[in-house]
């Protein structure tokens, strides 16, 4: 398989390129799993975010993502943005998001409770990474709906166009592969 090298937080990891579509590859970057570069990944972002109430960031990468950095900012509770609405969540509100990895329309939904929790607070917006901004911007919306005031995004790696992007810290850099281009790779 062919892979792309990168380091993050001091830990080099070696992502399989894996084709999305008939035009594009990604080199996929899946922590789920991964203690130590979760952990190194935390206290690196936590050194640079502005004082902070909450964390919030959408299923399913993010979550142990928010879970150390809480952790570390010894925050007690943090908000996850669901892709479902289940049938134990209350008066969710909803926005649409089309995430680069998936091809159908997904939804993030953000249970009254937690909505609740959000207002008034100051929130920064986390995910591992941020490709085409749409699910940054669903979460963006949710926590506007819901009365937090944004102070900070982070992430651990933005992608293709969101190399360019100003307002989100981050960790490193991610390219997207044409198919032509991942051909040609030894
Ligand atoms: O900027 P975007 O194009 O929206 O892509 C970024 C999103 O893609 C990934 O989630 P993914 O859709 O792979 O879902 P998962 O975390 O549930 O695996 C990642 O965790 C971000 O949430
Ligand atoms: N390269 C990537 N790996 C994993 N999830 C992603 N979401 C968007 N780009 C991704």
């Amino acid at each position: 398989m062919k892979t792309y090298t990168i380091e993050i937080a001091g830990f080099t990891r070696h992502l399989p390129i894996i084709k999305i579509n008939n035009h594009l590859s990604i080199a996929s970057f899946n922590l789920l799993g991964d203690v130590d570069l979760v952990c190194a990944a935390a206290e690196a972002i936590a050194e640079h975010l502005p004082h902070i109430d909450v964390l919030i960031t959408a299923e399913a990468k993010g979550i142990p993502l928010i879970y150390e950095l809480s952790k570390h900012l010894k925050l007690p509770r943090y908000v996850v943005a669901r892709k479902q609405v289940k049938k134990y969540m209350n008066k969710p509100i909803i926005h649409e998001v089309q995430s680069i990895t998936t091809a159908e329309k997904q939804l993030l939904a953000l249970d009254y409770e937690d909505a609740a929790f959000l207002n008034y607070k100051r929130v920064a917006i986390i995910d591992d990474v941020i490709s085409s901004g749409s699910s940054l911007e669903a979460l963006e919306r949710l926590v506007n709906k819901a009365g937090g005031k944004i102070v900070a995004k982070a992430c651990i790696l933005v992608e293709g166009d969101s190399v360019d992007r100003q307002d989100v810290f981050h960790l490193n850099e991610l390219p997207l592969f044409t198919n032509a281009m991942v051909e040609c790779l030894d």
